[in-house]
């Protein structure tokens, strides 16, 4: 009977998954952020205190020593109890098969106005932080678009913004880690202290410890940028306009604080770049994160019939300008989403929370959305912006697409991860490679149109062209490398030496295993094949 019941249940989840969004998830993720804001008061008004932060850094100590009692046999392999379900990944970690550590942190425990950095505990959002630093005149020097991003979660992966044309990847911005290691100990770790597990923690997705805290850099703002929105017609013509923008071409043409594009055709793109403004009565003021406002992308869309444009825009609003939508997201799953009608009813419930959407996954809606759907970013030279466009189109036939102009800096020997980027793609004069975020989000067209699509073969033929240009996937989204092709993406040379030295081996699942699928993708790839 429970069975029936059950699978009843499942099937009308997978088959009416907008009805699902619309009546479940909206509304769910509406309550979830309610009392998570009442939830943050209480937690800020009672019991936050620096003094606090330590006793909560015993306890997972605490937690961590008990599990190296635990007899051989029994010892699972480590990560945090955060539920898969919260987290932004497109990926679904079995952490029912890890002993899990409750590393509950969400302070944000210091703001050293002298030396411009802030110093969280990993568990604080995008969002708390840009409410905290921006009416005290502040941002992080990167601060991306999605406010339930955790501070603790960009670091231990990656994170980049429209700012990173001037400061790099996320990674770049943290000042110094605070560790508790495999065997229970303490550790911090920055540029002179603890250096190699300084430059090995981006991107070890939580398998060389539990990050405690975090020191950021911040950067001082004006309350609202300046915004222009360049449409461009011609492929040729608007990749050289990006490099140029992003300062690929020298320093010598000045940088604006944010550069992004979003590329809607091959022959057509908007490039936007802010700087930090004042009011000025002579520009016209956007509150674009307003409920019944047309959605980012759309809005962008709008100037390439209607020419350049020029607008302030509060900084707060154009930091989470793409969060109504997550980019062009929800669109597939909301096509109606951006009727007037239906913003100015329920805007105000929009996004829904990755968490929530995440939460009502079944089986059937995951190999769904593996299979039908694309969320990649990839971070590529820019100097090949030309192939990039050409390569995902051929795959993947998927527009809009988002370009994020990225510093990728030369630490040499001491490089982690991260590869150091070729000579030959180093900015004249300096130390770092211009590289872009490619964002390829949605429905491809060739599954709009029932053609020919495979997807493990078409992912796995961007990787190759990824790693043939020297790029790396995001792994917050779903890879289709085997180990083998993983380590020619990624340099772990450093990371194998850190898991050594640091106590991390036996005790946090190694990368790859980390972020691998946890499905048999090439066994679904087949089974949802278009022929
Ligand atoms: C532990 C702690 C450390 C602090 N350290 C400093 C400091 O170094 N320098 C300084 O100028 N002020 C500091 N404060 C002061 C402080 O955060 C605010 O002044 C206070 O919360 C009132 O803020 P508000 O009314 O401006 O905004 P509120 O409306 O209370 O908060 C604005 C937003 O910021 C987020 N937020 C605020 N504080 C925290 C926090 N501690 N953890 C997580 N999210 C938070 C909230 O979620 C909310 O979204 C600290 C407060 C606490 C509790
Ligand atoms: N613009 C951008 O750059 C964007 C980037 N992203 C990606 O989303 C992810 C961030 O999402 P979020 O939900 O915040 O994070 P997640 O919960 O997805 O965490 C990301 C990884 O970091 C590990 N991790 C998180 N906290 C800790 C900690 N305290 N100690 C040790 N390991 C930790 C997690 O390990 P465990 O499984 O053990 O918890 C997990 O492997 C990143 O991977 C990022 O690249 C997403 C949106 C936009
Ligand atoms: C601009 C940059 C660098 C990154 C943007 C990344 C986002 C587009 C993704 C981060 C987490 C992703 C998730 C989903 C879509 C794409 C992201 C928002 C889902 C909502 C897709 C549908 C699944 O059912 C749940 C996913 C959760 C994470």
């Amino acid at each position: 009977m429970t069975g029936t019941w059950k699978e009843s249940l499942v099937n009308f989840l997978e088959n009416n998954r907008g009805l699902v969004i619309l009546f479940f998830c909206l509304p769910a993720s509406f309550i979830f952020n309610l009392f998570l804001s009442i939830r943050n008061k209480i937690h800020r008004t009672l019991f936050s205190s620096p003094e606090l932060h330590d006793k909560r850094v015993h306890k997972i100590q605490s937690q961590v020593r008990l599990w190296n009692k635990l007899p051989n046999d029994r010892r699972k392999l480590l990560c945090t109890s955060r539920p898969n379900w919260l987290s932004l990944s497109t990926t679904f970690y079995r952490k029912d098969l890890c002993h899990r550590i409750n590393v509950d942190l969400f302070d944000i425990l210091n703001l050293d106005e002298r030396n411009l950095t802030v110093r969280v505990e990993p568990m604080v959002t995008v969002g708390d932080i840009t409410k905290f630093l921006i009416p005290r005149g502040y941002t992080l020097a990167v601060t991306l678009e999605i406010a339930d991003a955790t501070l603790g979660g960009l670091a231990m992966g990656t994170g980049m913004t429209t700012h990173s044309h001037k400061v790099g990847l996320y990674h770049e911005t943290v000042v110094s880690y605070e560790v508790v290691l495999g065997d229970g100990s303490f550790i911090q770790a920055s540029k002179d202290e603890n250096s190699d597990l300084f430059r090995a923690l981006p991107w070890s997705h939580g398998s060389l410890g539990f990050l405690v805290a975090l020191t950021l850099k911040i950067i001082k703002v004006k309350p609202f940028i300046k915004m222009t929105y360049l449409p461009v017609r011609g492929e040729k013509q608007y990749c050289e306009m990006i490099r140029l923008l992003s300062g690929d071409l020298g320093e010598d043409y000045p940088l604006s604080d944010y550069v992004e594009a979003t590329i809607f055709s091959r022959n057509e793109a908007v490039i936007m770049t802010g700087d930090y403004a004042d009011l000025d009565s002579a520009l016209p003021v956007n509150h674009l994160t307003r409920w019944y406002k047309p959605w980012f992308y759309k809005y962008t869309e709008s100037f390439l019939k209607k020419g350049k444009h020029v607008e302030l825009i509060p900084l707060q609003e154009y930091l989470l300008r793409h969060n109504r939508c997550i980019f062009w997201v929800v669109e597939s799953m909301i096509p109606f989403g951006n009727n007037f009608l239906f913003r100015l009813l329920f805007g105000w419930l929009l996004p829904p929370k990755p968490a929530f959407l995440k939460f009502t996954t079944t089986p059937g809606i995951r190999a769904f959305t593996f299979t039908k759907q694309v969320f990649q970013d990839i971070v590529l030279p820019i100097r090949k912006l030309e192939d990039q466009i050409a390569t995902s189109e051929k795959l993947f036939d998927a527009y809009p697409l988002l370009v994020y102009p990225c510093r990728v800096y030369n630490h040499g020997d001491n490089s982690g991860q991260i590869k150091p980027p070729p000579k030959e793609y180093l900015v004249e004069g300096t130390n770092y490679a211009m590289y872009n975020d490619l964002g390829i989000y949605g429905v491809p067209g060739f599954v709009k149109r029932k053609e020919k699509y495979n997807p493990v073969t078409a992912m796995r033929a961007m990787e190759k062209f990824t790693r043939d240009v020297g790029g790396f996937s995001f792994l917050y989204a779903d890879i289709f490398m085997t180990r083998k092709e993983f380590e020619e993406m990624f340099d772990l040379g450093l990371y194998e030496k850190v898991r050594k030295k640091y106590k991390a081996e036996g005790a946090f699942p190694h990368l790859y295993d980390k972020v691998k699928p946890e499905i048999d993708v090439f066994e679904i790839g087949r089974r949802y094949e278009i022929k």
